[in-house]
């Protein structure tokens, strides 16, 4: 199992032997940062995979992500975006990493409000899952954004790797 030392001690990540990560009592799958505190801290509160295929996810901006007077720095927008896309792949038990994600923002984000993301697969081709998303204000659901991007199937090995290749450039 791929594990690393937390503040309150071994980190299980997804990505080990068993692809499902750790969720909220909200569905939420949880990275690795928001493990120790239980919450998505960019705001997601639920998570679902309907029938139709479509992932749909529950989130609010938080205040502390505010960039212009009382709405979301893009960073925050696109992040979110990035995660919630990303989480489709996992919905299926498939661990995948983001390789392209193209952002557009359509209106200013309020923070504090009701939003609602939305994500679909394309396609898939090879390992490349294609991906759109949209994120929308509750409850009108006025378009505030969308993305698109390709999400590349990783083993388990991925981040072993890359904590091998960094030990390799730490000893340049
Ligand atoms: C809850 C726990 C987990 C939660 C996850 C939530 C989702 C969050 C999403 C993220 O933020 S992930 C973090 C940000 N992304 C990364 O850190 C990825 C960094 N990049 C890499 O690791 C590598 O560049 C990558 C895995 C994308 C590609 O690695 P390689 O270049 O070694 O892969 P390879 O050459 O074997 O190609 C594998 C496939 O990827 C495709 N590919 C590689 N780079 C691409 C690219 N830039 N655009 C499109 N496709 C690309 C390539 O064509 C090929 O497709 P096929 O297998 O179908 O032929």
């Amino acid at each position: 199992m791929s594990t690393t030392s937390g503040a309150t001690g071994p980190v299980v990540r997804a990505g080990g032997d068993f692809q499902e990560p750790p969720r909220t009592p909200g569905g939420v799958a949880l990275c690795g940062a928001c493990r120790e505190r239980g919450t998505c801290r960019l705001g997601v509160e639920r998570e679902r995979l309907d029938e139709d295929g479509v992932a749909r996810f529950a989130l609010t901006c938080p205040r502390d992500q505010e960039g212009g007077p009382d709405v979301a720095h893009g960073g925050w927008t696109a992040a979110v975006l990035d995660d919630c896309l990303g989480h489709l792949p996992l919905l299926h038990r498939v661990l995948s990493v983001t390789a392209e994600l193209t952002v557009s923002f359509v209106k200013p984000v309020p923070v504090g409000r009701p939003l609602e993301v939305s994500a679909r697969v394309e396609r898939r081709e090879g390992s490349r899952w294609y991906i759109t998303g949209e994120m929308v204000l509750l409850p009108t659901r006025a378009v505030l954004a969308r993305a698109s991007g390709i999400w590349v199937t990783r083993d388990q090995g991925h981040f072993a790797r890359h904590a091998d290749w960094l030990a390799e450039q730490d000893e340049r």
